[in-house]
């Protein structure tokens, strides 16, 4: 069923890599399609220790930019690491001075006990560590991860810009890492705000189109405060779903305890992975709000078993219904916990075994039905005939959901989706791609189709590739007429790394770009045309 690693030779893409001061030619095998000329941008960690200080987690490595152009047949790569505040004081200080999602820093031990001591009731110095993705927004190109900083990045010489605070512009403790774009070039994004009095509630960020030489300005888009399932504990978001009228959003039973996360890191050495714990009793519940206008739809109270969310695959409305596609994680506990670098870099018995205690990967289909009369409950909601999903009214008003299930393996993930995504984002769709995980261990390639359960693989031996991204062939009008983009890491081999072109049909290869370096793991990018 699965592929072995005894080798973990995937242990290499979680090493520190020196930044390169120009791109380097890429060696090409087998014919790039002539169409295909633009830059692939992917964000990941690239420094995993400083001054002989190992970063723990997997989101912590400082933020490394990755470009791979291509342009009539020829491809180059180049990347550098981002100069955020975290990486250029690490680098100043030769040492962790800021703390990572997963890594405290301690105190200057050159300073004085006094001056050490009030360290710890200053605010806490928010990570800046902008090593989850990079996204346009209107023109521009920002590297983000989740917390309150994005930063500005020239697409072509890979330079930092600048620093934004999205403090100064909406209330939010921090956005997504996924924001959605309209077809009108509106961004939306969504955050958590625990903001005065711990007033918690998730706002939509709204950010129109750059009209000339109009600053990028957010707005809070769903001002209202969502009934958080729990007064003074609120869920991380990682993404959310957008339909034509709608955002759907899943509130998971791993929550972020407000008052440690805000109490300045008092308790020596918390990290950002302190804050969270699991809800044991909620289950998850799904929110809606409408897009035009902006509202919170409080009455729908949509609830289901527990499960860990991070990536929406696609969202749409058919026949008054929201069809709602997500990569979920069985049961409350936080699948982070098992996303420590310790863990990925151990022997492959090791990490088998680590993933057997772990939550269960599953691809889901919920479908939330839109007009509820109040009538006889337990009754299925669900008329569509293409699904198995239901939703059932239960006596205390809420609906309770069960899910059709698109894809599952045991400990086998379908993670980092992707879809055709300027064509069919918030459409019914066919087809999603995504990267296998195998024991949380990227090492293939899957494409699925959600509407009949049939997937395709692509997977070579001892080879450990990237999130997908799905490139259109210009003027197609088939959903899934264009190609994969991947970064594939192979240990052993001359040439280590190589960019992966795949027909996206049946993901047969049409051509790989190889380069003499090893390319860390990236987590997710963009492709710039
Ligand atoms: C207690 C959690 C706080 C939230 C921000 C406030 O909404 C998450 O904060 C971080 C901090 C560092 C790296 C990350 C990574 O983006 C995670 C992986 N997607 C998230």
């Amino acid at each position: 069923m699965f592929v072995e690693h005894p080798a973990a030779g995937y242990k290499k893409i979680f090493e520190t890599v020196e930044e390169l001061n120009e791109p380097i030619p890429a060696r090409v095998i087998g014919v790039l399609p002539s169409w295909l000329g633009g830059s692939l941008l992917r964000m990941g960690p690239g420094l995993f220790e400083v001054g002989g200080e190992p970063f723990n987690h997997l989101f912590d490595g400082q933020a490394l930019i990755h470009k791979f152009d291509l342009k009539n047949g020829q491809v180059t790569y180049y990347r550098k690491f981002i100069r955020t505040d975290t990486y250029v004081r690490a680098m100043t200080e030769n040492r962790v001075v800021i703390t990572e999602f997963g890594t405290a820093a301690y105190p200057d031990p050159c300073k004085n006990i006094f001056s050490r001591f009030f360290t710890y009731f200053k605010g806490i110095e928010v990570t800046d560590n902008c090593l989850v993705n990079i996204c346009p927004i209107g023109e521009d190109f920002y590297a983000v991860t989740e917390t309150n900083y994005i930063t500005k990045v020239d697409p072509d010489s890979l330079e930092t810009l600048k620093k934004v605070d999205l403090c100064k512009y909406v209330s939010v403790n921090g956005v997504t890492a996924h924001p959605h774009t309209d077809a009108d070039g509106t961004v939306y994004n969504i955050g958590n705000c625990f903001g005065k009095n711990f007033s918690l509630a998730y706002n939509i960020v709204k950010i129109p189109p750059p009209q000339e030489d109009e600053k990028v300005v957010a707005s809070v888009f769903v001002p209202q405060p969502s009934t958080c399932s729990h007064v003074r504990l609120c869920s991380s978001l990682c993404s959310f779903g957008m339909t034509d009228n709608h955002f759907v959003f899943v509130e998971q039973p791993v929550k972020i305890n407000v008052l440690k996360y805000l109490s300045a890191w008092s308790v020596r050495g918390t990290t950002y992975m302190d804050c969270f714990e699991s809800n044991d009793s909620m289950g998850t519940w799904f929110h809606l709000a409408t897009k035009d206008p902006a509202d919170y739809l409080s009455s729908y109270k949509f609830r289901t078993s527990a499960f860990n969310i991070f990536h929406h695959i696609n969202a749409y409305e058919d026949q008054g219904f929201i069809v709602v596609d997500l990569c979920t994680w069985k049961g409350h506990d936080f699948v982070y916990d098992y996303l420590y670098l310790a863990n990925l870099k151990g022997e492959w018995e090791e990490v088998k075994k680590a993933a057997m205690r772990a939550p269960q990967p599953e691809v889901r289909r919920y479908v939330l039905p839109l007009d509820i009369h109040r009538e006889e409950q337990g009754r299925n909601l669900v008329s569509l005939s293409y699904t198995t999903a239901t939703a059932a009214l239960r006596s205390d008003g809420t609906i309770w959901l069960e899910p059709e299930v698109l894809f599952s393996g045991p400990r086998q993930a379908f993670e980092f989706p992707q879809i055709n995504y300027s064509l069919c984002r918030g459409k019914k769709y066919s087809f999603a791609y995504g990267l296998g995980l195998n024991h949380f261990i990227p090492d293939r390639i899957v494409k699925l189709n959600v509407q009949t359960k049939e997937t395709w693989v692509w997977q070579e031996d001892e080879c450990y590739p990237s999130e997908p991204l799905f490139v259109p062939t210009p003027a197609a009008t088939e959903e899934d007429d264009g190609v994969l983009l991947s970064i594939v890491v192979k240990p052993g081999a001359e040439r280590p790394s190589f960019l992966l072109v795949l027909d996206a049909v049946k993901l047969t290869e049409l051509a790989r770009a190889e380069v003499n370096t090893i390319i860390p793991v990236t987590l997710h990018g963009t492709y710039k045309p």
